[in-house]
């Protein structure tokens, strides 16, 4: 062991690796010295021993979360560990409608992403100090979804039979994780940039791969000091890179519609309904050039396409261990279309379909917590807790949803049609609908900064499960629900996990 540890002593890289060490370690005993809140903390508080609740927190953030709120439910508020700081969870409905009411410059949502995604440097400055584009998805892009839903209709039918289409009476068996991702990238990017690019794979792999460039590079990027974090981004992060090659593609779609715009001004004939049209309509000046526009459709791309795949793959391993509701879904599916045609209003007259994928998000989201926001300044909780300026604090969803205050005795059961059931009971309809947010259904988030994609997300997915239920039988490989890995507050699901597929008997 000596012969193989003495030469490192001394070696340049044995140096830089004490020093990056050291500076790691100085970094996160500050930052956590500085998050330390005084509420009760899951697992130790030690200097050291902190970290195996940090370790713990990663590997299982499930039980952790579940322990804070099964044990401190009466205070309503607790702290779990990560490896650089502590965050806080409030989990009470008091404390959680104080979380909802605090205002950006008290508890804010961009400084919370912004340091997690290291969005300054992850992504580009630009993005940060000027999101023109968020105003235009949330007001016209939601508004023209009506107009949109023929063509998402249609890539959602061309999209499956390209990704899944068993011969006859074959059963074929599906990675389901990966294939509704790339028929949500394609459903997606229909929306956003139109054909043919939404169905080209390059482009395709791109875009889901610039999450992970970005989620990657951002843990990179943290780890340097913030003078260095510009060189660490342009030396390290693929996300540059990727920006590049999708702003490469988008150039001859852009440079057609400027030059469009051009000759026949802002409403030319047969101008595209998509998210690049609506920026080509607001952008000014550099934000006019490909390399900005590109990265503004990558940044939505960013947001929509893991976070509905994440939970659609979750509604198809639901359906395909609990084939019971198949036949119910189809009828209601096939008796409105039947009357009305395949439109958005149609869609929303399906109380069942809306209420399946609502319940798999009450039982198993995306996400354990919802609502991150940081403290920009001190901030203090009307019980007197006092949440030091730069400490994180969240709230919880699916264990939340699973506590009968809010659901009843059968709060921890699945049951896929208990808010159509709600619904045709006539309980305060609007808020029963895989849309609707609130302190009782957190997957969206909460307040102003509630997600804005969720109309288009429960669109896209209520329409794949109709499009399923109507064309396939489909079954678990293995008979049961896969597991998910739980990593922090992150429900993955089990990307191994196959489901069945067999076009429909009828
Ligand atoms: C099932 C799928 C989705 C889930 C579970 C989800 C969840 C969330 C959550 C939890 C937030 C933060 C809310 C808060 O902190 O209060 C958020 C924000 C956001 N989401 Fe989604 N989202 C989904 C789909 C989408 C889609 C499809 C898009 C776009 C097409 C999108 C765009 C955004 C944007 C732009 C924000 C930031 C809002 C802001 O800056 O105020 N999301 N989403």
């Amino acid at each position: 062991m000596l012969d193989f540890v003495l030469p490192l002593y001394g070696h340049p890289w044995t140096t830089a690796l004490a020093v990056v060490f050291v500076y790691l370690s100085v970094k996160g005993y500050v930052r956590r010295r500085m998050t330390w809140v005084d509420v009760p903390a899951v697992g130790p508080t030690g200097i050291l021993t902190s970290y195996l609740g940090a370790i713990r927190y990663f590997r299982k953030g499930d039980e952790v979360l579940q322990e804070g709120y099964d044990k401190y439910s009466k205070g309503g508020i607790f702290k779990v560990p990560d490896f650089s700081k502590w965050t806080v969870i409030v989990s009470s409905s008091e404390l959680l409608e104080e979380l909802r009411k605090a205002p950006d410059d008290q508890l804010s949502f961009e400084d919370a992403m912004n340091d997690m995604l290291q969005l300054e440097w992850a992504m580009g400055r630009e993005i940060i100090h000027n999101n023109y584009h968020l105003p235009l998805f949330r007001t016209h892009f939601t508004r023209d979804l009506g107009v949109m839903y023929p063509d998402i209709i249609d890539e959602i039918g061309a999209a499956f039979s390209d990704r899944i289409s068993p011969q006859a009476d074959e059963w074929i068996s599906v990675k389901t994780l990966d294939t509704m991702q790339t028929i949500i990238a394609r459903c997606a990017n229909r929306t956003f940039v139109g054909l043919p690019l939404c169905r080209d794979q390059a482009f395709l792999d791109l875009n889901t791969g610039y999450a992970v460039d970005v989620v990657a590079g951002a843990e990179a990027i943290r780890l340097f000091p913030n003078f260095l974090k510009p060189l660490v981004a342009r030396l390290y992060t693929p996300a540059e890179s990727t920006a590049k090659k999708v702003t490469q593609m988008l150039r001859p779609v852009i440079e057609e519609r400027l030059a469009q715009i051009k000759d026949e001004g802002k409403s030319y004939v047969n101008k595209p309904v998509d998210f690049l049209s609506l920026l080509l309509d607001y952008a000014e000046g550099q934000e006019r050039e490909p390399e900005n526009l590109a990265k503004r459709v990558l940044s939505i791309s960013f947001a929509a396409i893991s976070s509905t795949s994440m939970t659609f793959a979750q509604v198809v391993f639901f359906l395909a261990s609990m084939p019971e509701y198949a036949a119910q879904l189809r009828e209601e599916v096939e008796s409105v279309t039947a009357e009305e045609g395949w439109t958005q209003e149609a869609l929303s007259k399906c109380y069942k379909i809306d209420s399946f994928v609502k319940e798999c998000q009450r039982f198993r989201g995306a996400g354990l917590t919802s609502s991150m926001r940081m403290a920009v300044n001190d901030y203090t909780f009307s019980n007197g807790t006092v949440i030091p300026k730069g400490t994180f604090v969240t709230t919880l969803s699916v264990i939340r949803h699973k506590d009968p205050r809010f659901y009843g005795e059968t709060a921890k059961e699945f049951d896929g049609f208990r808010f159509s059931k709600m619904r045709e009971n006539g309980e305060s309809i609007g808020q029963h609908q895989a849309v609707s947010i609130g302190t009782d259904f957190l997957p969206y988030g909460i307040g102003r900064h509630a997600c804005p994609g969720r109309f288009f997300a429960a669109l896209m997915m209520k329409s794949m499960l109709a499009h399923i239920v109507l064309n396939y039988d489909i079954k678990m490989v293995s008979g049961k629900m896969p597991e998910s890995h739980y990593l922090n507050s992150w429900c993955i699901p089990d990307a191994s996990a196959e489901v069945m597929f067999r076009k429909r008997r009828k």
